[in-house]
């Protein structure tokens, strides 16, 4: 049996750590507080997994060197606001051969870099050793065990390889890709597009509207992309327009849901404290957004989602503003 670690004990490490034991592994979950690792280790976690049964095959520890103790892979789960914090720590167990699975979907604030530029600037790990998991992969659908299927990147083939045959199951299925830079660009984009079309929903816009949110910020989404080297190809898979259908036609999103409060006319600080999980999208839109600028790269949307977010600017206003820009190519 393999051992794999997961560092974070939130609702998509619960899930993940579930698909993994599910598919035979023995799983050591890290979590902050005694109280969690506590509930984990009695079989449920009600603040992030509430009425679900979690496997024997699961235990948890507030202890990362026991966690990652004989450990082969190591699944990050944490809010990527705060990877390299947490990393710098866990850094000095991250040794020998082990392959690093990033699950997370944000833009570092400051430095604009995807997770996997972090772990690798942080741990050391060279990039064939760091993989990202990106799909539709809401995670109480995943843990109630709705089929799925999620793209394993990494630019080494047996790493992608070695991640997919670990987390395969009977509902849960793993592509593997070599497009690290695709399936990140894919993962933390769509959380501000999501955002985008909660807000039209919570303006009391209707599947015209969102389904118009949801092209464009397509397009951008691979504009951006393909200015940092991603294949486009992976923008219309499992990691781009998949993960971009699911975060954005779902209650379950918690990107969705901030941006629906937000266009009801709540305000930032309003919707955050009633927000309990992580929201990505919500801190990403300013870092995507400067990476965009970066890179030369057109995001009218991602620029006024950043506005009504860290600006106040009316939702209403966002809106008129997207509709009332110079006519253009579709292609361009
Ligand atoms: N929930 C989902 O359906 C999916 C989430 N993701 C991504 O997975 C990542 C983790 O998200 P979730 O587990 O959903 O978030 P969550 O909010 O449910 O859980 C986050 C976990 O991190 C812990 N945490 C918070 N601040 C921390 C810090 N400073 N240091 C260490 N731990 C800290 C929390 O206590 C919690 O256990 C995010 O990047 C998210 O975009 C990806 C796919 C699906
Ligand atoms: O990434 C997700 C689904 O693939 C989860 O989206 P939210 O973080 O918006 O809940």
């Amino acid at each position: 049996m393999n051992h794999i670690a997961v560092f974070g004990a939130g609702s998509w490490g619960t899930a993940f750590a579930s698909i993994l034991a599910d598919a035979g592994n023995d799983v050591r979950v890290w979590g902050r507080r005694p109280e969690l690792v506590e509930q984990l280790n009695r079989g449920v976690n009600e603040d992030y997994a509430p009425g679900i049964e979690l496997s024997s095959r699961i235990s948890a520890s507030t202890d990362p060197e026991r966690v990652v103790d004989g450990a082969g892979i190591v699944v990050l789960s944490v809010p990527s606001q705060s990877l390299r914090d947490n990393l710098t720590q866990w850094a000095p167990l991250l040794t020998g051969e082990k392959i690093i699975v990033s699950l997370m979907k944000g833009i570092e604030l400051g430095t604009t870099k995807r997770m996997s530029e972090v772990i690798h600037e942080v741990a050391g790990v060279p990039l064939e050793r760091i993989s990202a998991v990106s799909g539709p992969n809401l995670s109480r659908e995943i843990i109630q065990r709705q089929p799925a299927a999620t793209v394993v990147a990494c630019p080494d083939e047996r790493s992608a390889d070695t991640v997919a045959a670990a987390c395969q199951t009977s509902y849960f299925r793993p592509y593997t890709s070599p497009d690290l830079v695709g399936a990140e660009i894919g993962g933390a984009v769509k959380n501000v597009i999501a955002l985008a079309v909660g807000m039209a929903s919570g303006l009391g816009m209707g599947d015209n509207t969102k389904a118009t949110i949801i092209t464009r910020g397509l397009a951008e989404t691979t504009r951006l992309a393909m200015a940092l080297g991603a294949d486009p190809r992976t923008m219309s898979g499992l990691a781009g327009v998949g993960d971009l259908i699911a975060t954005c036609m779902s209650p379950l999103s918690r990107n969705h849901s901030f941006g629906v409060k937000l266009g009801q006319g709540l305000t930032l600080e309003e919707v955050t404290a009633q927000t309990k999980q992580t929201a990505e999208g919500v801190k990403s839109c300013s870092s995507i957004l400067e990476l965009a600028h970066g890179n030369g790269v057109d995001v009218p949307i991602i620029e006024q989602v950043n506005r009504a977010v860290h600006e106040a600017v009316p939702v209403t206003e966002i809106g008129r503003e997207l509709l009332a820009r110079a006519r253009k190519s579709e292609t361009d």
